[in-house]
């Protein structure tokens, strides 16, 4: 690993201690908002809205559909903070970067990370517009060494070897089940398995074919190296994957994904992904211990 490409804990604090002179909102939920999902942070009352160039140590936002701005507010009278937009280690980030942001928020407090990407779905029983509740991850990269936590451990944020057997929170997870019946979402509402690749492209039809056969439900280009990071220190963790297309698993088929067709339909659906956010962090308990309040 590059020294350049190292961040101390004397960066994460510098970041930690801007964004404090810079708000009152002491934020105990952040919310990363996948391509084309940003209109979750509209929600929030009272914003602070703070462009990720401002911010010293953040990257820069390159994706179309990331818009790179951190807004601070309330969503059902619980403090949170949302990424609109995220980092991708197909931008050229090292992955130390890419996960920046959530060191940063474990200094300010945050105890609940909420990750929501655009996914394609591998699954047959799938469709397009279907919300996936993340039960567990693949971090293809990180079969490879290719991961936020390698190099020197720092102790201060969490262990040399951490587990992941329960990388998504349960009771969240159950939680947000309820919500969807309540809501009335459930029948495209599905539970499953995200796989991170690195991108930028899109998947071969072998690789789709391989994937399909792991298991993977949904795959993707990010949210395993944010998983990674908030599992080491501590944080509880929720993940939604909004399934914006098909992945082709057949040569005969001539339909081609592109980011474009991703956006449409998180845009499409966007609208009920904030509900489900929202009602979400209204129920949830702040403190760490899974309850209800
Ligand atoms: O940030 P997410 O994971 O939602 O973005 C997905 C993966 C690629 O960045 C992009 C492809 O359309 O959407
Ligand atoms: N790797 C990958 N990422 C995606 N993001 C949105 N759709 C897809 C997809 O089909 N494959």
């Amino acid at each position: 690993m590059h020294k350049k490409d190292m961040v101390s804990y004397g960066d994460y604090q510098r970041t930690a201690e801007w964004i404090l002179s810079h708000t009152k909102h002491q934020p105990k939920v952040a919310i990363i908002c996948g391509s084309g999902l940003g209109l979750l942070a509209d929600g929030l009352q009272n914003p602070d809205s703070f462009p990720y160039s401002d911010i010293p140590g953040f990257p820069e936002s390159t994706v179309p559909g990331h818009a790179g701005r951190l807004v601070f507010g309330e969503l059902k009278g619980k403090t949170c903070v949302c990424m609109q937009g995220r980092f991708h280690m197909y931008e050229g980030h090292p992955l130390c970067k890419v996960t920046f942001p959530v060191r940063v928020f474990k200094l300010l407090g945050v105890e609940t990370l909420i990750v929501t990407n655009a996914a394609g779905s591998l699954a047959d029983s799938y469709n397009t517009g279907d919300i996936m509740i993340i039960r567990d991850h693949i971090n293809i990269p990180g079969f490879s060494s290719i991961s936020p936590l390698c190099g020197p451990n720092d102790e201060r944020f969490g262990p040399r070897f951490p587990a992941m057997s329960s990388a998504y929170d349960k009771d969240l997870y159950r939680l947000a089940l309820e919500i969807c019946k309540s809501l009335g979402i459930s029948h495209f509402v599905r539970e499953g398995v995200y796989c991170m690749v690195g991108g930028p492209n899109f998947e071969t039809i072998a690789e789709a074919r391989l994937l399909h056969k792991l298991g993977v439900d949904a795959v993707g280009m990010s949210t395993a190296p944010e998983v990674l990071v908030a599992n080491h220190c501590g944080m509880r963790v929720f993940g939604l994957s909004l399934i914006t297309n098909r992945v082709v698993k057949d040569y005969e088929d001539k339909e081609a994904v592109n980011h474009e067709g991703v956006l449409g339909v998180s845009n499409m659906r966007s609208q009920t992904l904030q509900m489900l956010v929202t009602e979400l962090v209204g129920l949830m308990d702040v403190n760490n211990n899974n309850s209800s309040e």
